[in-house]
């Protein structure tokens, strides 16, 4: 009898930024490389200040807040391609090659940043919630340093200089927050599916077999911070899943959406085992900070299903499922000088900076009818 193929088990390495987990830096630095050398994610327990498991709570309930507001009001603060700020209706981006596709992500998004303090209300259509939220990317923005100087301890990078990545972040320069609700919709029936598409308004949407909540992508930044539902006061989990990985390997069943011809398996992102009170993120590498490190860090490929239970029949609703992400990236006028194993960089001259790589893949991302089938800018997201 042939023995059935096995979908690879993802293994994604725990480190413990408490002061107390007994862990010297150069510890924590040898296991960031070795998950994000690989696997290219990395679950960090107790984050830090201004990110412990109350505290995520409560940028959760901002959300809510937020979403629950009638769809004219979020709609006048509609994203705007030039700053990355703003809100992102129903199906208003598609992630991921278009080919395969019939229509956007069913999900909506507050994008708040990059920006300067002095143009943040504009995103928000409740200007009382902006403090929380200031206070929220501020703390994702210190791990996000914290996170950075041990990136700078797991390479070698120029002339031993311990701020290498640090130092090329300024807040309010170019990182972004976005709190992501991917709606509750009812299952349709088989041949619901093909006449349902861009245009179906939200009320009547049903989620079919070829729905996505976010497409295949690669982050953009150096470092993405993902915040999963945290457990209830109770301790009850409240995450729903869909969050999955691709990993390469010949017998697998899927395209690798990089277009390299590439086989692998799309697997689910394990939730953390550990969770304590400080708090837990799954942290990931962007393409910003693949390029960067010269390939020593891996900017991996993920997207977000809509979970199958498969005895959900049409007519019953998928649960809907609540993300925050925080994208640290690099200053608009830092180039990305690729740097080696012996951390020398490569002549900067030709390599493009940050903001102008920024400015290439937000037109192709968001431009809803210029993603194409192949052009993996298109499949970057912020
Ligand atoms: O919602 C999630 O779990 C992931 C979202 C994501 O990958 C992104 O926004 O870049
Ligand atoms: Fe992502």
């Amino acid at each position: 009898m042939p023995v059935a193929i096995q979908p690879p088990t993802l293994h994604i390495p725990t480190i413990d930024l408490s002061p107390s987990s007994g862990k010297s830096d150069a510890e924590l630095a040898e296991t960031l490389l070795e998950a994000l050398n690989t696997v290219g994610f990395l679950h960090v327990l107790n984050p830090g200040p201004g990110l412990t498991q109350k505290d995520v709570r409560g940028i959760f309930d901002v959300g809510s807040e937020l979403f629950k507001l009638p769809l004219e009001e979020k709609e006048a603060v509609g994203f705007d391609v030039e700053t990355g700020a703003g809100y992102t209706s129903m199906m208003g981006q598609t992630t991921g090659a278009k080919a395969h596709r019939f229509r956007g992500d069913l999900k909506e998004s507050f994008s708040i940043g990059p920006t300067t303090s002095s143009s943040l209300p504009s995103s928000l259509p409740d200007e009382s919630l902006i403090p929380k939220v200031e206070a929220f990317r501020q703390s994702c923005f210190s791990c996000g340093l914290r996170l950075l100087d041990l990136f700078t301890l797991a390479l070698k990078t120029p002339e031993d200089d311990p701020t290498y990545f640090r130092s090329k972040h300024t807040y309010h320069n170019n990182e972004s927050l976005r709190l992501i609700h991917y709606p509750a919709f009812p299952r349709a029936a088989p041949d619901e599916e093909n006449s349902q598409g861009k245009t179906t308004k939200w009320g009547e949407l049903k989620i079919g077999e070829k729905d996505i909540r976010a497409g295949a992508h690669q982050d953009f930044g150096s470092a993405t911070l993902l915040f999963q539902s945290p457990p209830d006061e109770t301790g009850r989990a409240t995450a729903v899943e869909g969050l999955e990985i691709f990993v390469a390997r010949e017998d697998g069943p899927a395209e690798a959406p990089d277009d390299t011809g590439r086989k692998g398996w799309w697997v689910p992102a394990p939730a953390p085992t550990d969770v304590t009170a400080g708090g837990s993120i799954l942290v990931n590498v962007g393409a910003s900070m693949e390029i960067w490190s010269g390939g020593q860090f891996k900017a991996t490929w993920h997207r977000v299903v809509c979970p199958s239970p498969p005895d959900l029949a049409p007519g019953e609703v998928l649960p809907g499922r609540k993300s925050v992400v925080f994208f640290m990236i690099p200053n608009h006028d830092v180039h990305l000088t690729p740097i080696n194993s012996a951390g020398k960089p490569s002549v900067a001259e030709g390599c493009m900076t940050s903001g102008q790589f920024f400015k290439l893949r937000m037109a192709r991302g968001y431009g809803k009818d210029e993603v194409t089938a192949g052009n993996d800018n298109a499949s970057v997201q912020k």
